[in-house]
């Protein structure tokens, strides 16, 4: 049986880190993917070759591993169970790590690890040891601050439990198709599984808003769509300086385990602008002057959740370049994800001219930079059976 799965990558407009803390967090889906082809072996009789293989095609990794080899050393692949998410225990990560080891992945390719862990506890976990072939291709630069793990993760449990016996979908639906809502719930929880072997302790707004799409606001892991009653156009910035999303995270734990008064300040201070930046964008605007009015205020917001992000000891010299050179042009910019490096996020008002856009892209990109308009508020993870999509 074949399906191919794919889930959006996401910005965060206003909260990261604080959201991690408890605090409000805005975020909105974008309209780079990853994708995930599946073919998975659903009788003896077909000719498998008693493999679990995983293809990075991007990166031209092909990894395998015998399905025996995966019950001897995974309980779980034993008794697989769709239905119900579970987290992976230490005695699993040491068996998965192991099964990773002996792939001998290059040193300069070690990130890749917590990936290829996610995979192999996620298809274990809701297919056993049968034998399959995933195919990952990608549009999302990976560690930037654009959600590629939870893209990941959402794309990989989205495929998965398309063949599952927990989700009933049609299988003659021609072209992309989207799960009910219990089935997308159970998408979500599991990526979120996926997501905590990556990041360690993650606040589960990306695989969120990468399973459920559109823009969201999101609180101690409850969701509220948001529905948007203004243009919003960001530029993303890509530093393209390296970064790991858990040493960043773990990083604001410490700070907040050596400050807690300042830090919970400072948590309590992004939740207010994230309340104030959704208000804002999705009050009707009634002409021009109110969006100009609107716009300058969201750009004020997202100064003020950069200035605390500086505070949270997550921004970098190459961030602080973008800032510099996008002010130049009276422009307001935030880091985007865990900072870092990585990618930052510029509003770009309706009324500014595509003279003046296509000269901070220019400066930007002189500096090493790469610069990109995403969509906004797409679709979330999604199916598709027929193969030609
Ligand atoms: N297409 C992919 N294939 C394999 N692993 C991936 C892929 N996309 C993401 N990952 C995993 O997620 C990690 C990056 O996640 P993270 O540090 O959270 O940054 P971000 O989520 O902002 O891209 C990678 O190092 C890798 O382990
Ligand atoms: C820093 C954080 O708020 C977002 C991380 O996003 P990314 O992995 O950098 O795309 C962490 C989280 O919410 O789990
Ligand atoms: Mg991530």
């Amino acid at each position: 049986m074949e399906v191919t799965a794919r889930a959006p990558g996401k910005i965060i407009l206003c909260g990261e880190h604080a959201v991690v803390h408890g605090s409000t967090a805005v975020a909105a889906s974008i309209d780079l993917y990853t994708q995930v082809f599946l073919h998975i072996s659903t009788t003896h009789s077909e000719s498998d070759d008693g493999l679990l293989r995983l293809h990075l095609k991007d990166m031209g990794f092909e990894f395998s591993w015998p399905t025996g080899r995966i019950k001897e050393v995974l309980p779980e692949a034993g008794n697989p169970l769709s239905s119900s998410p579970r987290s992976c225990s230490p005695e699993s990560i040491k068996a998965i790590a192991n099964l990773v080891e002996e792939q001998n992945i290059p040193e300069a390719k070690i990130g890749l690890v917590a990936g290829i862990s996610a995979f192999i506890w996620l298809y274990t976990s809701i297919h056993g040891s049968k034998p399959a072939r995933a195919v990952i291709t990608s549009t999302l630069p990976l560690g930037s601050g654009l959600g590629s793990s939870a893209s990941f993760c959402v794309s990989l449990a989205t495929a998965f439990l398309a063949v599952s016996d927990a989700v009933s979908l049609d299988l003659s639906h021609q072209g992309w198709l989207s799960f009910k809502e219990q089935e997308i719930d159970l998408v979500n929880k599991w990526a979120y599984e996926g997501e905590k072997i990556i990041h360690g302790k993650p606040s589960g707004i990306d695989n969120t808003v990468s399973t459920f799409g559109n823009m969201i606001l999101f609180k101690s892991g409850k969701l509220t769509l948001m529905k948007s009653s203004m243009p919003l156009k960001m530029l993303i910035t890509n530093t393209k300086v390296g970064r790991n999303t858990k040493a960043l995270v773990a990083g604001v734990s410490e700070r907040t385990l050596r400050h807690p008064d300042a830090m919970n300040a400072v948590f309590t201070a992004v939740d207010s602008i994230s309340k104030e930046l959704s208000s804002i964008i999705q009050s009707p605007v009634s002409d021009e002057i109110s969006l100009t009015e609107k716009e300058g205020k969201l750009e004020e917001l997202m100064e003020m959740n950069q200035g605390l992000l500086q505070c949270m000891g997550v921004s970098h010299v190459a961030i602080e370049t973008v800032l510099r050179t996008t002010l130049k042009y009276k422009l307001a910019s935030k880091l985007t994800g865990a900072g870092g490096g990585g990618c930052v996020l510029t509003l770009l008002p309706s009324l500014l001219s595509r003279t003046v856009i296509d000269k901070v892209i220019a400066e930007l990109e002189s500096c090493g930079f790469q610069c990109l308009i995403a969509e906004i508020g797409g679709k979330g993870a999604e199916v598709c059976f027929d193969n030609s999509s």
